[in-house]
């Protein structure tokens, strides 16, 4: 005769279910370093800033080591805008003027560097808040970017040419969580600071710390392949796949797409690209079968790099 379980047992059995699925994942992602790009759209909303907080420390207890790397461009421009300075994209680059670049960096260091800072520590004395600048861990070059053809002058805005991570490896051994913003040191003119793209200088850095895992968290769903039709969704995609795509690509996801290129050709195992409105999207991820948002992986793994591709 079949034994039938009351409701709370059968919803505690769904749960144990829940967590016994993770096994595998806890298991190969013990003491990897993943790299975690938390986007100023995100954090326009307090409750997602709250869960992406818990699922930082969740990453910690579950025996990762995470990264953090924030922008805070909704920020920055609403900061700009009250102080009456002008700022515009070009190239998916803000053209960033000497006046623009104080106001960039004292958004990103002092308000949105000490947010994520705050509500990570919430949960325990987790989280440190570093800069680029702090013990020569970005070394930036000023860029300029192409439009229509044409060279634009974007002003102080740099790529990362160089990436000494000690001072984040040393925060990671003593347990912490680095939360880092994107300005780089000039290398080429002494004092002065450049603005990174977020997406950029998270992919560097994630190369230089040799990272197992890159997520970027967005405000879609993932990689469309023919955008905006929401039939075309792509789950996972090869590093060559993806080179061959992005010239097609609009401007929101091209730094994000490179920068997820940028990190696998650089060595990172996985790269993926997921929805930030999504509360704990960052633990469907990591440890669910069925993973979200679009990953993107080295070509020689042509398919989701799931725990039984790689046996
Ligand atoms: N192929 C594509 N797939 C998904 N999103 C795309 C695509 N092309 C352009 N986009 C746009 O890119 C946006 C994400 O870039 P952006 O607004 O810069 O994000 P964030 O604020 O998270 O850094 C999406 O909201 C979407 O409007
Ligand atoms: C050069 C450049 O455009 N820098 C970006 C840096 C912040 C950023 O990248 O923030 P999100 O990740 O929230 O977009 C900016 O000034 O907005």
């Amino acid at each position: 005769m079949a034994t039938v379980l009351p409701a709370s047992t059968a919803e505690a059995i769904a749960k144990a279910a829940v967590l016994i699925e993770a096994l595998p994942w806890l298991q190969r992602y013990h003491g990897a370093i993943a790299v975690v790009k938390f986007g100023g759209n995100a954090m326009v909303s307090p409750e997602l800033t709250r869960a992406f907080a818990e699922d930082m420390v969740f990453l910690r207890h579950a025996g990762l080591k995470p990264v953090v790397v924030h922008g805070g461009g909704p920020q920055i421009s609403a900061r700009l805008t009250e102080l009456g300075i002008a700022s515009e994209f070009r190239g998916g680059y803000r053209v960033t003027t000497p006046e623009a670049m104080t106001v960039v960096r004292e958004v990103l260091r002092g308000e949105v560097n000490a947010e994520l800072v705050d509500s990570i520590n919430e949960h325990g004395d987790f989280a440190i808040g570093l800069s680029g600048e702090d013990s020569s861990l970005f070394t930036g070059r000023k860029r300029g970017a192409v439009v229509d053809g044409e060279t634009v002058d974007l002003g102080l805005v740099g790529d990362v040419v160089a990436v000494d991570p000690h001072a984040v490896h040393a925060a990671i051994e003593a347990g912490l969580i680095p939360v880092i913003s994107s300005i780089a040191p000039d290398g080429d003119t002494p004092g002065q600071v450049l603005n990174v793209n977020a997406d950029a200088a998270a992919s560097a850095l994630a190369v230089a710390l040799k990272a197992d895992k890159f997520l970027i968290l967005t405000d879609v769903a993932g990689l469309y392949s023919d955008w905006p039709n929401r039939d075309s969704l792509v789950s996972v995609i090869s590093a060559d796949e993806l080179r061959e795509l992005l010239p097609s690509l609009e401007s929101g996801m091209i730094p994000k797409m490179t920068a997820c290129l940028e990190a696998v050709d650089g060595g990172v195992f996985n790269a993926a690209i997921i929805d930030g409105r999504l509360e704990h999207s960052i633990l469907l991820e990591v440890f669910t079968r069925q993973g979200i948002g679009t990953q993107i992986v080295a070509n020689e793994t042509n398919s989701n790099p799931s725990i039984e591709d790689e046996s």
